[in-house]
């Protein structure tokens, strides 16, 4: 057992920065609760976002007087008539400050699209994902740059790609896996668009924003704007893209490696490991959910608990796993989150992956000095990814708890309960970068873990072995972890990883194909135990679209084809 010591305060999820809120997003929050108190929840069709998603047609004080001049029921609601005129009088619709745009690059089918598949039907369902693109495909209207205080959704200068139904707006992390969708369907200066808007927000915030609203500017998400600079460098060689980053991308270095989110751990040997994590700058419910927030909150009385729970939620949102046992102190209790007390493997693996990107796309641009010191970053995050996480038992790296939960001091020792031994597909997200998958008899033994460790299901890989009914946790299947886990076993070369990717890509490529035949949509995530079946859980209904499952369909089929004479039903 290693011995180390977490040095890093504040230890728990209620201290820390707040970035403050606007009034715009603090009336709209008035309008939801207001929303729910009248027309109710049935069955998860009252979808809180909405609200803080409507623009205002007058300014604010003059909405605010109307909207406190409505008749009012004595619990506070309003005759739900009065409410639906005053929403259709006062407001623009949710979306509509987001106009279609016709992608510049897009054509039906592009020379090059896809050589290897070619079974007919899949190649016709392929070609159908491929248009979805100018489905998704929006640029901020002309009112937005004009008036910016009466709207949530923030100006960008360049087209963007939504993930789609209730998600109107560009996500971060899911821009990555649109993106490489993308490349797949040649769409490069669609691409490029994408990471120009996500560095004016770096330029603009220090950090791109989980989301292009308002109420997003409080966190990140899973940091991939380096995967996507390297990515679209490879296909194009186009290095202004890269000149233009890379100012962007040190400023994000910086954000991710200093004050909440850096965790110094010190091992055994007196060594020294420098970590992050996630850690929202928030303390309130979360607008785009905050009557389900205050609903999770009321079982607490003191102001410091309710206050923590919320920072807690918002980090679980810059997590990108919004929401999963794995944040939970007590995997039966929601309200036990404290994604603050750990250091997620993934996310360091993204950070280790951002360095290696930077060494990399410094040297292109001839900054060999700015190359090596990353690359010296990168062999220390390899060196605390393989101390901090590694577990040689399992054959996994696990999630490491930064504080036990019952004491809150500057430092503590750690023990080897510290680390998650529960299985997410997380625990195999270092597969992906290169410095580990090179190594072939790791692979295997990295491989052999995941084949038994009851992820690998009918229809792909699970979130976890858990059933929580939380959106990132058994039996559901996301794109991004598909792709991120597939994509590392192809790269390390090996046969039998190469098989094992393949295996896993049919099975969701046919999942995703069945279920669009069936629903006529590409959905947000599938249930992994039933081949064609759409997945569920968590705070709202599931979603369509579907932006990263359309790019990790298109990039499964780019890399493995399809046969002629391989049925793509469900077997
Ligand atoms: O409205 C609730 C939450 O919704 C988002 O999270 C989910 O959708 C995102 C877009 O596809 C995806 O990036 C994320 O992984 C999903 O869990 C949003 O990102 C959250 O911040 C928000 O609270």
């Amino acid at each position: 057992m290693t011995v180390t010591r977490a040095l890093q305060q504040p230890c728990t999820g209620g201290g820390g920065p707040v970035v403050p809120t606007t009034p715009l997003v603090a009336f709209l929050e008035r309008v939801q609760e207001t929303a729910l108190d009248t027309f109710g929840e049935s069955e998860k069709n009252f979808d809180p976002k909405l609200y803080v998603d409507f623009s205002l047609k007058s300014n604010l004080s003059t909405t605010i007087g109307a909207f406190d001049k409505l008749p009012r029921n004595e619990n506070g609601s309003v005759p739900a008539p009065d409410l639906q005129e005053f929403i259709e009088k006062w407001f623009g619709g949710a979306g509509d400050d987001l106009v279609y745009a016709e992608p510049v690059d897009f054509v039906p089918e592009p020379e090059g699209f896809l050589p290897q598949v070619v079974n007919p039907e899949v190649r016709a369902w392929a070609l159908e994902v491929h248009s979805l693109w100018k489905n998704l495909t929006r640029k901020v209207s002309g009112s937005v740059l004009d008036r910016s205080d009466l709207h949530t959704l923030l100006p960008l200068p360049e087209p963007v790609v939504i993930p789609g139904s209730r998600f109107r707006e560009v996500y971060y992390w899911d821009s990555y896996w649109v993106i490489r969708g993308l490349l797949a369907s040649k769409m490069h200066e669609t691409a490029k668009s994408i990471v120009t808007n996500l560095i004016s927000l770096v330029e603009t915030y220090g950090y791109v924003l989980n989301g292009a609203r308002v109420y997003y500017t409080n966190r990140s998400q899973p940091p991939l704007l380096s995967a996507m600079v390297h990515a679209i460098y490879n296909r194009t060689g186009d290095i202004e893209l890269v000149k233009k980053a890379l100012p962007a991308l040190l400023k994000e270095y910086q954000f991710w490696n200093s004050g909440i989110h850096k965790v110094t751990i010190e091992d055994g040997e007196a060594n020294n490991h420098i970590l992050s994590r996630y850690y929202a700058m928030w303390n309130k419910p979360r607008p785009e959910s905050s009557t389900i927030d205050k609903a999770h909150a009321s079982k607490f009385s003191s102001d410091s608990e309710k206050e923590q729970l919320y920072r807690e939620l918002a980090s679980s949102a810059e997590s990108g796993w919004d929401f999963s046992t794995r944040w939970m102190r007590n995997i039966s209790d929601f309200t036990t989150l404290s994604t603050t007390s750990i250091l997620p493997v993934d996310l360091n693996v993204f950070l280790l992956g951002m360095e290696l990107d930077i060494a990399f796309l410094t040297k292109v641009v001839g900054d060999n000095a700015t190359s090596k010191s990353f690359l010296v970053a990168s062999t220390a995050r390899k060196q605390a990814i393989n101390t901090v996480f590694w577990n040689e038992e399992k054959g996994q790296w696990l999630d490491y708890w930064i504080n036990n939960g019952t004491t809150c001091e500057e430092s503590h020792t750690w023990q080897a309960w510290n680390q998650n031994h529960n299985v997410y597909a997380s625990n195999y997200a270092p597969l992906w970068i290169d410095l580990f998958n090179s190594d072939i008899s790791l692979v295997e033994k990295v491989r052999q873990s995941l084949q038994s460790s009851g992820l690998v299901c009918a229809a792909g890989i699970a979130t976890s072995t858990i059933n929580s009914g939380e959106q990132w946790d058994f039996p559901n299947g996301w794109a991004p972890l598909q792709h991120m886990i597939v994509e590392g076993l192809v790269r390390s070369g090996s046969q039998e990883a190469r098989s094992m990717a393949q295996d896993i890509a049919v099975r969701w490529i046919r999942t995703n194909y069945v279920a669009y035949k069936e629903t006529g949509a590409m959905h947000e995530k599938y249930n992994v135990e039933k081949c064609g079946a759409s997945g569920g859980g968590g705070e709202y209904k599931s979603q369509t679209g579907f932006g990263w499952s359309n790019g990790v369909v298109l990039a499964f089929l780019e890399e493995f084809g399809w046969p002629k004479d391989l049925k793509i039903d469900c077997q």
